[in-house]
């Protein structure tokens, strides 16, 4: 079968739990490259991320991933998950053991079954994330952020072709961020690479794609320049700061940065983020979703 490296193909993919709509006839196509999956708390993305990396089922629908139907025979299942890296939102680590411990265990679960082979495969996934200093620390001596990227150091193992990760970025200071980009833009030239996030800059840095989910649907799905031209002329820089803007507020110059809304008098049109578009894209209920810095 020639399969192109990386396709994940979703076809009107519903999932409810009880009467609540995850997600409701989604239809997203992804092929290599990183994209960057948005969203405001409840929109249905870590529950997306799930059915792609097979740990749960959709309701309705079709999902094909490489190739392959995911909860089709074990043929299938097992030739999709060996294909597949997964950081889940929330990940228990046994604190007793050390990073490199913690990651070959993961190795092993996924029949890495010559010591020297899986050995140097750790290795290498441990630098791939920055933490070779830190392969013998044990995992609860390890801060929340070297622990997120023991997390996606097992996720990288055997270079999958599909790289699922479920807020990668939750915990990272600015420089490990910043670490972290460049590793998974690296990643997105050979392969299908999906991450959430509430991080815009993370999205705009590094995705060149976005998905914006809202109440299980997709709201936008495009290139994240794309999604930036929607909010031109839409974003001020102004003394005061908006009667009916959507959100604004006083930046380090103590002028506004208001977005939305008409513009108040002696406004300065402005350069609009990434966040500017995300923000108008979700409408009135953007100050809620706004999360505190
Ligand atoms: N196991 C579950 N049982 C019941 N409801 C669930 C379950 N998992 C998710 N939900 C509900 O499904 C909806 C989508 O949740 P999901 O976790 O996919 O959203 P999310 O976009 O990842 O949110 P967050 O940004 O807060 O992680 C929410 O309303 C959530 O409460």
């Amino acid at each position: 079968m020639n399969v192109p490296r990386g396709t994940v193909e979703l076809t009107g993919v519903g999932k409810r739990y009880g009467r609540k709509h995850a997600l409701a006839d989604v239809d997203l196509t992804f092929d290599h490259g990183v994209t960057g999956l948005l969203g405001p708390n409840g929109a249905g993305k870590t529950t997306l991320l799930r059915i792609v990396a097979t740990s749960i089922a959709a309701d309705s629908g079709q999902v094909r991933l490489l190739g392959r139907d995911p909860h089709g025979s074990q043929a299938d299942v097992t030739a999709v998950r060996r294909e597949l890296g997964y950081l889940p939102q929330e990940l228990g680590y046994p604190s007793d053991m050390t990073a490199f411990g913690f990651v070959e265990y993961v190795a092993v679960l996924k029949e890495w079954n010559d010591r020297e082979r899986r050995v140097r495969e750790v290795r290498r996934v441990l630098s791939l994330v920055d933490l070779t200093d830190q392969a013998t620390v044990r995992v609860g001596r390890l801060s929340g952020g070297q622990r997120r990227r023991v997390g996606l150091a097992q996720a990288l193992l055997g270079d999958p072709r599909l790289i699922v990760l479920d807020e990668p970025t939750a915990g990272l200071d600015p420089a490990q961020r910043a670490d972290l980009r460049r590793t998974l833009s690296t990643l997105g030239h050979r392969s299908t690479v999906l991450l959430s996030t509430h991080q815009t800059e993370d999205v705009a840095a590094l995705c060149e794609r976005v998905v914006v989910l809202a109440g299980g649907t997709v709201r936008f799905d495009g290139a994240a320049t794309d999604l930036v031209a929607t909010a031109v002329g839409r974003v001020w820089l102004a003394d005061e700061p908006g009667d009916d803007a959507l959100v604004s507020w006083r930046t380090g110059t103590g002028r506004h940065h208001v977005v939305g809304g008409t513009p108040p008098t002696g406004a300065d049109p402005a350069e609009p983020t990434l966040e500017d578009a995300y923000l108008l894209m979700l409408g009135p209920d953007a100050q809620r979703l706004r999360a505190p810095a």
